[in-house]
Protein backbone atom coordinates (compact mmCIF):
# COMPACT_ATOMS: atom_id res chain seq x y z
CA UNK A 1 0.00 0.00 0.00
CA UNK A 2 1.55 3.39 -1.11
CA UNK A 3 1.24 6.61 1.75
CA UNK A 4 -0.59 9.38 0.33
CA UNK A 5 1.86 12.13 2.04
CA UNK A 6 1.31 15.61 1.92
CA UNK A 7 2.72 17.97 -1.33
CA UNK A 8 6.16 19.01 -0.65
CA UNK A 9 5.95 23.01 0.44
CA UNK A 10 9.03 25.12 -1.15
CA UNK A 11 9.34 28.57 0.29
CA UNK A 12 11.67 31.10 -1.21
CA UNK A 13 12.98 33.26 1.99
CA UNK A 14 15.35 36.88 1.24
CA UNK A 15 18.24 38.02 2.65
CA UNK A 16 18.03 40.88 5.42
CA UNK A 17 19.92 43.47 5.86
CA UNK A 18 19.84 46.60 8.65
CA UNK A 19 19.55 50.18 6.80
CA UNK A 20 20.05 50.72 11.04
CA UNK A 21 22.00 49.27 13.35
CA UNK A 22 22.28 50.63 17.09
CA UNK A 23 24.02 48.47 19.50
CA UNK A 24 23.57 49.13 23.09
CA UNK A 25 24.87 47.00 26.19
CA UNK A 26 24.95 42.87 26.88
CA UNK A 27 22.32 41.40 28.67
CA UNK A 28 23.23 38.47 30.97
CA UNK A 29 19.21 37.19 30.51
CA UNK A 30 19.99 37.15 26.77
CA UNK A 31 22.64 34.96 26.87
CA UNK A 32 25.26 37.87 26.65
CA UNK A 33 23.74 39.33 23.41
CA UNK A 34 23.36 43.37 23.09
CA UNK A 35 20.46 45.12 22.96
CA UNK A 36 19.95 46.47 19.35
CA UNK A 37 17.45 49.16 17.82
CA UNK A 38 17.38 48.52 14.22
CA UNK A 39 15.66 49.17 11.10
CA UNK A 40 15.09 45.44 9.19
CA UNK A 41 15.00 45.32 5.22
CA UNK A 42 14.37 41.77 3.45
CA UNK A 43 17.01 42.46 0.36
CA UNK A 44 15.58 40.36 -2.77
CA UNK A 45 18.09 37.51 -2.92
CA UNK A 46 16.60 34.49 -1.98
CA UNK A 47 17.37 30.91 -0.91
CA UNK A 48 15.04 28.38 -1.84
CA UNK A 49 13.83 25.14 1.48
CA UNK A 50 11.67 22.67 0.20
CA UNK A 51 10.17 20.61 2.92
CA UNK A 52 8.60 17.18 2.41
CA UNK A 53 7.28 14.06 4.59
CA UNK A 54 9.06 10.95 5.04
CA UNK A 55 8.13 7.24 6.15
CA UNK A 56 7.39 7.86 9.66
CA UNK A 57 10.34 6.98 12.05
CA UNK A 58 12.74 7.60 9.00
CA UNK A 59 13.99 11.30 10.67
CA UNK A 60 15.11 14.16 9.08
CA UNK A 61 17.02 14.49 5.97
CA UNK A 62 19.27 17.40 4.32
CA UNK A 63 20.12 18.19 0.75
CA UNK A 64 22.08 21.21 0.00
CA UNK A 65 22.61 22.99 -3.21
CA UNK A 66 24.29 26.02 -5.08
CA UNK A 67 27.22 27.13 -5.94
CA UNK A 68 27.96 29.64 -3.16
CA UNK A 69 27.46 27.01 0.02
CA UNK A 70 30.91 29.04 1.84
CA UNK A 71 31.87 26.42 5.08
CA UNK A 72 28.49 24.84 4.42
CA UNK A 73 30.74 22.85 1.98
CA UNK A 74 33.35 21.48 4.26
CA UNK A 75 32.43 17.50 4.92
CA UNK A 76 33.29 18.75 8.87
CA UNK A 77 29.55 20.65 8.84
CA UNK A 78 27.34 19.16 10.83
CA UNK A 79 24.12 18.74 9.21
CA UNK A 80 22.51 18.56 12.33
CA UNK A 81 23.56 22.31 13.60
CA UNK A 82 22.50 23.50 10.38
CA UNK A 83 19.91 26.22 10.94
CA UNK A 84 16.75 24.90 8.59
CA UNK A 85 17.35 21.67 10.48
CA UNK A 86 17.68 23.28 13.90
CA UNK A 87 13.84 24.92 13.08
CA UNK A 88 12.35 21.40 12.04
CA UNK A 89 13.69 20.55 15.22
CA UNK A 90 11.74 23.09 16.88
CA UNK A 91 8.34 22.88 15.42
CA UNK A 92 8.56 19.42 15.82
CA UNK A 93 9.09 19.68 19.23
CA UNK A 94 6.58 22.62 19.59
CA UNK A 95 3.76 20.20 17.21
CA UNK A 96 4.54 16.85 19.38
CA UNK A 97 5.40 14.97 16.33
CA UNK A 98 8.67 13.48 14.83
CA UNK A 99 10.81 15.28 12.67
CA UNK A 100 10.42 12.89 9.57
CA UNK A 101 10.87 15.53 6.90
CA UNK A 102 13.19 15.86 4.02
CA UNK A 103 14.58 19.24 3.71
CA UNK A 104 16.39 20.61 0.46
CA UNK A 105 18.25 24.03 1.02
CA UNK A 106 19.18 25.93 -2.44
CA UNK A 107 21.41 28.68 -1.51
CA UNK A 108 22.04 31.93 -3.26
CA UNK A 109 22.51 33.87 -0.02
CA UNK A 110 26.24 34.28 0.66
CA UNK A 111 27.35 32.20 3.67
CA UNK A 112 28.68 34.26 7.54
CA UNK A 113 28.11 37.67 5.28
CA UNK A 114 25.89 39.52 7.50
CA UNK A 115 22.88 39.15 5.32
CA UNK A 116 21.31 36.67 7.45
CA UNK A 117 21.68 33.58 5.28
CA UNK A 118 21.37 30.76 8.10
CA UNK A 119 17.96 32.91 9.73
CA UNK A 120 16.45 33.16 6.21
CA UNK A 121 16.94 29.25 6.45
CA UNK A 122 15.60 28.60 9.51
CA UNK A 123 12.30 30.99 8.78
CA UNK A 124 11.74 29.69 5.63
CA UNK A 125 11.81 26.11 7.13
CA UNK A 126 9.33 27.02 9.89
CA UNK A 127 6.65 28.58 7.02
CA UNK A 128 7.65 25.32 5.12
CA UNK A 129 6.73 22.89 8.21
CA UNK A 130 3.73 24.78 9.26
CA UNK A 131 2.12 24.60 5.64
CA UNK A 132 3.10 20.34 5.32
CA UNK A 133 1.44 19.58 8.82
CA UNK A 134 -1.47 22.01 8.09
CA UNK A 135 -0.30 23.94 11.33
CA UNK A 136 -1.17 27.44 9.97
CA UNK A 137 -0.04 28.70 13.49
CA UNK A 138 -0.34 32.60 13.82
CA UNK A 139 2.81 34.01 13.05
CA UNK A 140 3.25 35.58 16.69
CA UNK A 141 3.32 31.92 17.70
CA UNK A 142 6.08 31.19 14.22
CA UNK A 143 8.12 33.99 15.73
CA UNK A 144 8.44 32.99 19.38
CA UNK A 145 9.59 29.69 18.05
CA UNK A 146 12.04 31.58 15.64
CA UNK A 147 13.41 33.48 18.80
CA UNK A 148 14.23 30.69 20.62
CA UNK A 149 16.84 29.97 17.62
CA UNK A 150 18.25 33.31 16.93
CA UNK A 151 18.18 36.93 17.22
CA UNK A 152 17.29 37.69 13.02
CA UNK A 153 14.72 34.41 12.76
CA UNK A 154 11.74 36.29 13.90
CA UNK A 155 12.32 39.20 11.10
CA UNK A 156 12.92 36.52 8.67
CA UNK A 157 9.59 35.18 8.65
CA UNK A 158 7.79 37.99 6.94
CA UNK A 159 10.28 40.19 5.46
CA UNK A 160 9.85 43.46 4.42
CA UNK A 161 10.37 46.65 6.66
CA UNK A 162 10.47 45.71 10.51
CA UNK A 163 11.74 47.85 13.54
CA UNK A 164 13.91 45.32 15.70
CA UNK A 165 14.23 45.82 19.36
CA UNK A 166 15.49 43.83 22.51
CA UNK A 167 18.04 41.68 21.37
CA UNK A 168 16.39 42.14 17.83
CA UNK A 169 14.19 39.59 18.30
CA UNK A 170 10.84 41.95 19.06
CA UNK A 171 9.33 43.11 15.78
CA UNK A 172 7.51 45.74 15.16
CA UNK A 173 6.35 45.73 11.04
CA UNK A 174 6.69 48.94 8.94
CA UNK A 175 3.62 49.38 6.99
CA UNK A 176 4.62 49.36 3.53
CA UNK A 177 2.18 52.19 3.48
CA UNK A 178 2.90 53.85 6.50
CA UNK A 179 5.01 57.54 6.75
CA UNK A 180 7.82 55.87 8.20
CA UNK A 181 8.29 53.45 4.92
CA UNK A 182 7.77 56.78 2.68
CA UNK A 183 10.66 58.32 4.63
CA UNK A 184 12.72 55.48 4.10
CA UNK A 185 11.70 55.52 0.65
CA UNK A 186 12.85 59.28 0.33
CA UNK A 187 16.07 58.71 1.70
CA UNK A 188 16.89 55.96 -1.24
CA UNK A 189 16.56 53.15 0.99
CA UNK A 190 14.12 50.95 -1.36
CA UNK A 191 14.76 50.19 -4.95
CA UNK A 192 17.72 48.71 -6.25
CA UNK A 193 19.96 47.74 -4.33
CA UNK A 194 24.15 45.86 -5.00
CA UNK A 195 25.16 43.46 -2.73
CA UNK A 196 29.06 43.00 -2.98
CA UNK A 197 30.09 39.65 -1.31
CA UNK A 198 33.08 38.29 0.12
CA UNK A 199 35.14 34.41 -0.57
CA UNK A 200 35.72 35.41 3.28
CA UNK A 201 33.38 34.97 6.35
CA UNK A 202 32.91 36.81 9.48
CA UNK A 203 31.96 35.38 12.71
CA UNK A 204 29.17 37.36 13.95
CA UNK A 205 29.90 36.91 17.57
CA UNK A 206 34.02 38.03 16.53
CA UNK A 207 32.69 41.17 15.23
CA UNK A 208 30.43 42.12 18.37
CA UNK A 209 33.47 41.40 20.25
CA UNK A 210 34.90 43.61 18.53
CA UNK A 211 32.83 45.92 18.61
CA UNK A 212 32.77 45.86 22.06
CA UNK A 213 36.84 47.18 22.09
CA UNK A 214 36.38 49.62 19.17
CA UNK A 215 32.88 50.99 19.58
CA UNK A 216 30.58 52.55 16.37
CA UNK A 217 32.40 54.65 13.76
CA UNK A 218 31.01 58.30 14.28
CA UNK A 219 27.86 58.65 12.09
CA UNK A 220 27.80 55.03 11.49
CA UNK A 221 24.22 53.91 10.60
CA UNK A 222 25.55 50.68 11.26
CA UNK A 223 27.83 50.29 14.63
CA UNK A 224 29.06 47.10 14.04
CA UNK A 225 30.54 48.79 10.63
CA UNK A 226 33.76 49.72 11.71
CA UNK A 227 34.53 46.59 13.66
CA UNK A 228 33.44 44.43 10.60
CA UNK A 229 36.23 46.88 8.34
CA UNK A 230 38.84 46.31 10.93
CA UNK A 231 38.44 42.20 10.57
CA UNK A 232 37.89 42.75 6.84
CA UNK A 233 39.35 46.01 4.95
CA UNK A 234 38.11 45.32 1.95
CA UNK A 235 34.58 46.37 2.52
CA UNK A 236 36.05 49.81 3.74
CA UNK A 237 37.11 49.94 0.20
CA UNK A 238 34.00 48.63 -1.65
CA UNK A 239 31.74 51.39 0.41
CA UNK A 240 34.07 54.18 -0.79
CA UNK A 241 34.13 53.31 -4.31
CA UNK A 242 29.73 52.82 -4.17
CA UNK A 243 29.79 56.64 -2.74
CA UNK A 244 32.58 58.02 -5.20
CA UNK A 245 30.37 55.38 -8.07
CA UNK A 246 27.28 57.66 -6.92
CA UNK A 247 25.42 54.99 -4.43
CA UNK A 248 23.10 57.48 -2.24
CA UNK A 249 23.85 54.65 0.50
CA UNK A 250 26.17 52.27 1.12
CA UNK A 251 27.23 50.23 4.60
CA UNK A 252 28.38 47.17 5.96
CA UNK A 253 25.53 44.54 6.28
CA UNK A 254 25.07 43.56 9.63
CA UNK A 255 27.79 42.26 11.47
CA UNK A 256 29.79 42.09 7.82
CA UNK A 257 31.47 41.47 5.46
CA UNK A 258 29.31 42.25 2.73
CA UNK A 259 28.44 45.48 1.21
CA UNK A 260 24.84 46.96 0.59
CA UNK A 261 24.94 49.72 -1.92
CA UNK A 262 21.13 51.60 -2.68
CA UNK A 263 21.49 53.12 -6.08
CA UNK A 264 18.88 55.29 -7.68
CA UNK A 265 19.28 53.97 -11.17
CA UNK A 266 20.45 51.83 -13.14
CA UNK A 267 23.47 53.85 -14.71
CA UNK A 268 24.31 54.18 -11.23
CA UNK A 269 24.21 50.57 -10.51
CA UNK A 270 26.56 49.75 -13.40
CA UNK A 271 28.79 52.35 -12.43
CA UNK A 272 29.23 51.13 -9.13
CA UNK A 273 29.51 47.64 -10.59
CA UNK A 274 31.99 48.54 -13.32
CA UNK A 275 34.57 50.34 -10.53
CA UNK A 276 33.79 47.20 -7.80
CA UNK A 277 35.68 45.19 -10.89
CA UNK A 278 38.11 47.93 -11.50
CA UNK A 279 39.35 47.69 -7.80
CA UNK A 280 38.25 44.47 -7.26
CA UNK A 281 36.57 45.45 -4.62
CA UNK A 282 34.39 42.45 -4.38
CA UNK A 283 34.51 38.51 -5.07
CA UNK A 284 31.00 38.53 -6.24
CA UNK A 285 28.29 41.31 -6.99
CA UNK A 286 24.62 40.66 -6.67
CA UNK A 287 21.84 42.86 -7.95
CA UNK A 288 18.32 42.94 -5.97
CA UNK A 289 15.45 44.99 -4.67
CA UNK A 290 14.75 45.85 -1.45
CA UNK A 291 12.59 45.36 0.23
CA UNK A 292 11.17 41.99 -0.08
CA UNK A 293 8.82 39.16 1.45
CA UNK A 294 8.81 35.22 1.69
CA UNK A 295 7.01 33.24 -1.28
CA UNK A 296 5.57 30.08 -0.05
CA UNK A 297 4.60 27.68 -2.85
CA UNK A 298 2.93 24.56 -2.83
CA UNK A 299 2.98 22.61 -5.82
CA UNK A 300 -0.68 22.96 -6.28
CA UNK A 301 0.36 26.53 -6.31
CA UNK A 302 1.75 26.01 -10.12
CA UNK A 303 1.11 29.54 -11.29
CA UNK A 304 3.60 31.36 -8.73
CA UNK A 305 6.48 33.28 -10.42
CA UNK A 306 9.73 32.23 -9.68
CA UNK A 307 11.06 35.33 -11.80
CA UNK A 308 12.00 37.22 -8.23
CA UNK A 309 14.93 34.57 -8.24
C1 LIG B 1 24.22 41.31 13.37
C2 LIG B 1 22.77 40.99 13.18
O1 LIG B 1 22.61 40.18 12.01
C3 LIG B 1 21.95 42.26 13.01
O2 LIG B 1 20.65 41.95 12.58
C4 LIG B 1 22.23 40.20 14.35
O3 LIG B 1 22.38 40.91 15.56
C5 LIG B 1 22.91 38.84 14.51
O4 LIG B 1 21.86 37.94 14.49
P1 LIG B 1 22.16 36.36 14.54
O5 LIG B 1 23.29 36.00 13.62
O6 LIG B 1 20.84 35.69 14.37
O7 LIG B 1 22.71 36.23 16.00
P2 LIG B 1 22.50 35.02 16.98
O8 LIG B 1 22.69 33.74 16.22
O9 LIG B 1 21.26 35.26 17.76
O10 LIG B 1 23.76 35.27 17.97
C6 LIG B 1 25.07 34.98 17.48
C7 LIG B 1 26.03 35.75 18.36
O11 LIG B 1 26.01 37.13 17.95
C8 LIG B 1 26.13 37.98 19.11
N1 LIG B 1 24.92 38.80 19.23
C9 LIG B 1 23.84 38.54 18.46
C10 LIG B 1 22.73 39.37 18.56
C11 LIG B 1 22.76 40.44 19.48
N2 LIG B 1 21.68 41.26 19.63
N3 LIG B 1 23.87 40.67 20.23
C12 LIG B 1 24.95 39.87 20.13
O12 LIG B 1 25.95 40.09 20.83
C13 LIG B 1 26.31 37.03 20.31
O13 LIG B 1 27.69 36.79 20.46
C14 LIG B 1 25.63 35.78 19.83
O14 LIG B 1 26.11 34.61 20.49
N1 LIG C 1 21.33 27.19 6.39
C1 LIG C 1 22.45 27.92 6.66
N2 LIG C 1 22.84 28.90 5.82
C2 LIG C 1 23.96 29.63 6.08
N3 LIG C 1 24.76 29.45 7.18
C3 LIG C 1 24.39 28.47 8.03
C4 LIG C 1 23.23 27.67 7.82
N4 LIG C 1 23.12 26.81 8.85
C5 LIG C 1 24.17 27.03 9.66
N5 LIG C 1 24.96 28.02 9.17
C6 LIG C 1 26.21 28.51 9.78
O1 LIG C 1 25.93 29.82 10.30
C7 LIG C 1 27.09 30.65 10.17
C8 LIG C 1 26.59 32.01 9.85
O2 LIG C 1 25.99 31.92 8.57
P1 LIG C 1 24.98 33.07 8.09
O3 LIG C 1 24.97 33.05 6.60
O4 LIG C 1 23.68 32.97 8.81
O5 LIG C 1 25.77 34.36 8.62
P2 LIG C 1 25.30 35.85 8.57
O6 LIG C 1 24.64 36.12 7.28
O7 LIG C 1 26.47 36.65 8.94
O8 LIG C 1 24.19 35.88 9.68
P3 LIG C 1 23.72 37.21 10.44
O9 LIG C 1 23.67 38.32 9.46
O10 LIG C 1 22.39 36.79 10.95
O11 LIG C 1 24.77 37.43 11.50
C9 LIG C 1 27.96 30.04 9.06
O12 LIG C 1 29.27 29.86 9.55
C10 LIG C 1 27.31 28.69 8.75
O13 LIG C 1 28.23 27.63 8.87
Amino acid sequence: MTTAYAPAVRVDCPAKTNLTLEVGPTHEEWGGRHALDTVYCAVGVYDTVTAAAKEPGTGFSLELEGAHLGDLASSSSDMRRNHAVLALFAMAQEAGREPDVALTITKRIPVGAGLGGGSADAAAAILAIDRLWDLHWPMERLRAIAATLGADMPFCLTGGLAHGTGFGERIEDIDPNSAWAQDLHDQGFTGEVLIGAYQSQLSTPEVYHTFDVVGAGAGDRNHLQAAAISLHPRSGQAIEAALQAGARHAFVSGSGPSVVAFVPDAATAQRVIDTWVEQNAADRIIRAQAPATPVIASPSDANVATSHL
